[in-house]
């Protein structure tokens, strides 16, 4: 649940934040917020600079300018540093290290030493049963498989009731479908207590499921911040939709009637991109239709590959004119074979054009 904007402060402002290591900046003017009770996560490539943030936001790291408040508090900037341990903050890493030497029950109870003992317990038991743990109490965490284990540390970092939770990778230690299973229960757990939280990721797919806002960040900053179906449907620069998902790539020209044709049929230019100029359109598999190779249509070509996805078929469909095939998906098993010629059109959405730079 995200808190109406005038009922709390955010769980994390972070405004203007500058960082790097040495001589070498990483983090440039970054802006972001989360409100109280959301889900962000922070999606981009290897190196771009998200670990460095949530560092910043869980004080691990001085930033070398910007500030960053804690719900309303201000914690980093403007000659203050407030240690990791007073930022009422959750951490969830992928080595997220469970102490080997104490019981289930011990581990969730840690971090609430300053409550009397059986409050503690009784908080402790709390969170357990909240992530369906609650008959593995006295267990040693070695006695646990991966993924509970991973339940397990979602409690202990949710025991103290952090402000933020700060998640990195957290899940990719785990096999492709037990790290479904638990980020979807994480996502859950966090939603039903109301915390808000700063996930790091380089999966998009990871990203677009959990989040309810996306920060997309390239060489230290962010680029778009936005609702998952949005920067997927409508993203800000060829980077983001790129990151999001397949494109096939056609540049052409803008034309006088304010049109680009490309071997897939015409579109629209954007307003600012003038007749004569260079643009790149860019097309997610799903928007290219299929019809019979006798439809009449803007494009006819012939499938070179045929994957199975699951629930879709991945299909390249060869175009006189256009260097590379087009990637296609299609609902179901499709009705493609490989050397099937194709006629070939366009949807609006999942169209992207931008000035050719
Ligand atoms: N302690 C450090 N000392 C020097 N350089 C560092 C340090 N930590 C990170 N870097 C560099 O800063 C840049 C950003 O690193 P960061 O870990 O924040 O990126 P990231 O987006 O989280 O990448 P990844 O997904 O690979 O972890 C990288 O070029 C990295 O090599």
């Amino acid at each position: 649940m995200i808190h109406a904007a005038s009922a709390l402060p955010p769980a994390l402002a972070c405004r203007g934040l500058s960082h790097g290591y040495g001589q070498r900046a990483v983090i440039r003017a970054l802006d972001l917020e989360v409100a109280a009770g959301e889900i962000v996560c922070l999606l981009g490539p290897s190196g771009c600079g998200k670990s460095t943030t949530l560092r910043l936001a869980a004080g691990l790291e001085d930033p070398w300018s910007g500030t960053i408040a804690l719900g309303g508090r201000p914690v980093s900037g403007q000659g203050r540093s407030v240690p990791p341990e007073e930022r009422r903050i959750g951490f969830l890493f992928q080595d997220f290290a469970l102490f080997p030497h104490l019981t289930v029950l011990g581990n969730v109870a840690f971090g609430l030493r300053a409550l009397p003992r059986p409050a503690r317990r009784q908080r402790a038991g709390a969170c357990l049963a909240m992530v369906g743990m609650a008959d593995y109490a006295e267990a040693y965490p070695h006695t646990l498989s991966g993924g509970q284990q991973q339940r397990v540390a979602l409690a202990r970092a949710l025991a103290p009731e952090p402000l933020l939770m700060l998640l990195d990778e957290p899940f990719s230690g785990l096999d492709s479908r037990l790290r479904r299973r638990i980020r979807e229960e994480t996502a859950r757990v966090l939603r039903a207590r109301d915390v808000a939280a700063l996930m790091v990721t380089h999966d998009p797919e990871e990203a677009l499921a959990m989040a309810d806002r996306i920060a997309l960040m390239e060489d230290g900053r962010i680029v778009q911040c936005a609702a998952p179906p949005l920067l997927y449907h409508q993203p800000a620069t060829p980077f983001a939709a790129r990151f999001l998902g397949d494109v096939t790539e056609i540049t052409a020209r803008t034309g006088a009637d304010g049109r680009i044709e490309t071997p897939l049929g015409s579109v629209p230019a954007p307003a600012g991109l003038d007749a004569g100029t260079a643009a790149l359109v860019m097309v997610r598999p799903e928007a290219v239709l299929l019809h019979p190779a006798e439809t009449a249509a803007a494009a006819r070509g012939r499938v070179t590959a045929h994957r199975a996805l699951g629930r879709l078929t991945e299909l390249r469909i060869a175009i006189d004119g256009m260097a590379e095939p087009v990637l296609v998906h299609q609902d179901g098993d499709g009705s493609w074979a490989i050397g099937d010629g194709v006629a070939l059109g366009l949807r609006s959405k999942g169209v992207f054009v931008f000035a050719q730079s």
